[in-house]
């Protein structure tokens, strides 16, 4: 095959939002009979299954690509040879590979001579000119604007049309590609030097096309409500607040949660403690330790917080702050939380937070579950039977083994023991580790999360994750979880309930 097999041509990338509901062999080969049909002269397939089940339906030029997120690397696109090769087997044309100039784990040569051996065409995925010359000197065939705006920095929202303008001075090879949305903008690309076009999102990612016609309603209406979120967090010691604009904590504060105190004493302490932002926010979102279903709270612990039975949160918190508010649990508030700091990069995730006591929460395809779903700290298998998991293996039961053991010590302290190479402190803190990699090894075959996020005091303690992951090692891979460390810390609840709150997930974000 030649570069001209692509000239003036319309690429359409059939890539559905990772976990989402049209990330199914059978919508990706929809999409791209119905692209093919209209007149796409190309498709852009991501993984070799996809490729595999669009090959056997249509005869057009297929530019395959492998997405991977790897530990020790921000290079996602076509890493290794392996997938190369495979995307090869399955029946891609062209080999698209990320050009960018980052720690990668083989070379863009190698890669390119691999691609060559099999007789295929290589496209680079470029952020900036430099790359593309990189590519053009390992002898690619094909530039593309791909990768302009990704690799750090806020995202643009319009196409890169001066990289095409001047890639186009390198090559008349360039793909241009990236945020193309409109028949306008694919065109403009044309005459700025293009010798293809690929358009993705605008074509095939439902989610995303629909979300700019909801935003574009939400402004003519006069609907949309930009300014920020009064967050809240109700733990059983303290509460704390925040005011939160686009996912940015603008102010916060805390105030102890009166034990023995009531709901309605709770919610006037934090209305006082946040006087001074009244009028600033235009919506309340409030994640509470305990059972929170339509806005109605109750405890699954009394231990935890004495919530009185049934009380109507939702519809006393906007009373109290005169705003509309919204309330979930505060494990599942911080589900979100961790859940937008993956970018949406993923569909399915478990979140689990190991501190004093076990909470946690599921974000599947997109959507955060609510009710009961992620109270893992009450189940009981892991643990082996009567007992809540959580008394088994939560900060305070470490410290009360330690106790038993004649240690008196609290559990920072037991870590470091078990750190120091302490054999009772490490058998302490490994049994611990067993009984949460239990319940991740059936969490993995309950939801088939993408990833289980741990967060959590303990959770996150040094070396804690690296045990879980020892005990998880002899499963056969299908059935193990990856395991990925939380990343937004004690603000995961507010930053999480602030987003639910502001509506921004209108639609089918929280069943
Ligand atoms: C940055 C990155 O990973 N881009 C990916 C590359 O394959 C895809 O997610 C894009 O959908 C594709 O490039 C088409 O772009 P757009 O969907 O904006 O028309």
């Amino acid at each position: 095959m030649q570069p001209d097999i692509l000239k003036n041509s319309l690429i359409v990338s059939c890539q559905p939002v990772p976990g989402g509901p049209m990330d199914e062999p059978v919508f990706v080969a929809g999409f791209a009979m119905a692209a093919v049909a209209a007149g796409a002269s190309a498709l852009r397939i991501e993984s070799a299954r996809y490729v595999r089940a669009v090959r056997e339906k249509v005869d057009v030029p297929i530019i395959g690509i492998v997405k991977r997120d790897l530990e020790d690397s921000p290079v996602r696109i076509t890493p290794f040879i392996s997938d190369v090769q495979d995307l090869a087997d399955a029946g891609a044309d062209i080999i698209a590979i990320d050009a960018t100039d980052r720690p990668r784990p083989e070379t863009l040569a190698d890669l390119v001579v691999a691609a060559r051996a099999l007789g295929k065409l290589t496209m680079a995925d470029c952020s900036s000119l430099e790359d593309a010359r990189h590519a053009l000197d390992c002898g690619m065939d094909f530039v593309g604007t791909t990768l302009s705006g990704y690799v750090g920095g806020p995202e643009p929202d319009d196409p890169d049309i001066a990289l095409i303008t001047e890639m186009a001075r390198l090559t008349p090879y360039v793909i241009a590609e990236g945020r193309i949305r409109t028949p306008q903008q694919a065109a403009d690309a044309a005459r700025a030097g293009a010798f293809a076009v690929t358009v993705g999102s605008a074509i095939t990612r439902t989610e995303h096309t629909t979300a700019w016609f909801r935003d574009a309603l939400a402004d003519a209406y006069g609907t949309a409500d930009d300014r920020p979120v009064l967050a809240i967090d109700i733990g059983g010691t303290k509460s704390m607040a925040a005011l939160i604009s686009g996912g940015k904590v603008l102010e916060r504060t805390r105030v102890p949660t009166a034990v023995g105190g009531t709901p309605d004493g709770w919610l006037s302490a934090i209305h006082a403690a946040t006087g001074g932002w009244h009028g600033r926010y235009g919506a309340v979102g409030i994640a509470a330790t305990g059972l929170v279903e339509d806005g109605v709270w109750q405890a699954l612990n009394r231990a935890t917080l004495n919530i009185p039975d049934r009380y109507p949160l939702k519809e006393k918190a906007e009373s109290l702050f005169g705003a509309p508010a919204l309330a979930v649990n505060d494990a599942q508030a911080a589900a979100w939380g961790e859940y937008l700091a993956t970018g949406k990069t993923m569909g399915t995730i478990v979140f689990l937070t190991i501190s004093t006591g076990i909470g946690g929460g599921v974000v599947s395809k997109g959507a955060l579950m609510t009710g009961l779903a992620g109270h893992f700290g009450l189940t009981r298998s892991a643990s082996g039977g009567a007992t809540p998991f959580e008394d088994r293996v939560s900060g305070k039961f470490i410290a009360a083994e330690a106790a038993r053991l004649g240690h008196e010590e609290d559990t920072p302290a037991v870590f470091k023991a078990a750190a120091d190479g302490e054999a009772w402190a490490a058998d302490i803190v490994d049994g611990s580790a067993a009984k949460v990699a239990t319940l991740c090894g059936d969490i993995k075959l309950m939801f088939d999360p993408d990833a289980i996020v741990i967060g959590g005091g303990i959770g996150l303690a040094d070396g804690f994750l690296t045990r879980i992951s020892q005990h998880l090692a002899a499963l056969p891979p299908r059935l193990r979880p990856e395991l990925v460390s939380a990343r937004c810390g004690a603000e995961a609840g507010l930053i999480g309930v602030a987003d639910l709150a502001r509506g921004n997930n209108q639609g089918k974000c929280i069943i």
